[in-house]
């Protein structure tokens, strides 16, 4: 399925559109199965994604089960925290129910594979997911991408790119600091009803280009392909300006 790419003239704009687009994708999945289930990356996205939809009165944020995309092997409090990045963008202004935020357990931060193992059994339970040979599906993930073309903690060249067989992996290498990490897999990103990169500050503009257009197989983030959902690209101008082959289209959902 072709990715929908969208671009605007600044960050602010963007931030605007994902607030369209997360008021609409939660609505229609509340009104489809009565809650809904989303994914957070780390870094910027947390940010961006928060800036007007915290104050969105027309969502339902009551129904919203909130999960990471990945997530650093550190307590909650910590500053290299997502769980803490998107609380105190996001969490801390909603009324999300904290039984319906699921987090990395503090207990496991010192062993990134149990925490990987642990994190899997609670995202199926929270889930209900009962079918286990079969990835769980989000109704919507939010992904950043770095300069490497990595996404979540899925590094190009590393192995978990690679894991089929599991929905959530661990990674003790890292690149990108800090090095211990868990993240979801490519199974579970391409089994999304809804994938949306959100890429803002003209530094990415060249890894962006390999990824939308030239669909370069090496870099992670080219190989989140929904099987059946839909992926989007909410992009600044700095960041799409290289883009050919997938032009912007005008922002419509
Ligand atoms: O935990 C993390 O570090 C993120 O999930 C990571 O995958 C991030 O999304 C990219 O590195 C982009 O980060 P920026 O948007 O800050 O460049």
């Amino acid at each position: 399925m072709q990715p929908k790419v969208f671009s605007f003239s600044s960050a602010d704009q963007v931030a605007q559109a994902l607030d369209t687009f997360l008021e609409k994708a939660s609505a229609e999945a509340i009104r489809r199965s009565g809650r809904f289930t989303v994914a957070f990356s780390g870094g910027s996205l947390p940010a961006t994604v928060a800036k007007y939809l915290k104050d969105n009165k027309n969502v339902d944020f009551s129904k919203w089960f909130v999960f990471f995309s990945d997530e650093r092997c550190v307590e909650h409090t910590d500053s290299e925290s997502n769980y803490k990045l998107v609380k105190d963008e996001l969490l801390s202004h909603v009324p999300i129910p904290s039984a319906q935020v699921v987090k990395i357990s503090e207990a496991l931060v010192n062993d990134s594979k149990k925490a990987a193992e642990d994190y899997e059994l609670q995202m199926l339970k929270a889930l209900g997911c009962d079918v286990v040979n079969q990835p769980p599906a989000f109704d919507c993930i939010l992904l950043g991408i770095g300069p490497d073309g990595h996404t979540c903690s899925l590094f190009p060249g590393f192995s978990q790119v690679e894991v089929k067989d599991k929905w959530v992996t661990s990674i003790d290498d890292s690149p990108k600091p800090p090095p211990s990490r868990i993240t979801l897999t490519l199974p579970v990103l391409n089994h999304a009803k809804n994938v949306a990169f959100v890429v803002t500050g003209g530094s990415k503009c060249d890894v962006v280009k390999r990824i939308v257009d030239d669909c370069d197989q090496s870099l992670p983030a080219a190989r989140v392909a929904p099987l059946v959902g839909s992926l989007y690209w909410f992009l600044d101008d700095a960041t799409s300006k290289s883009l050919i082959a997938n032009k912007p289209a005008d922002f419509k959902l």
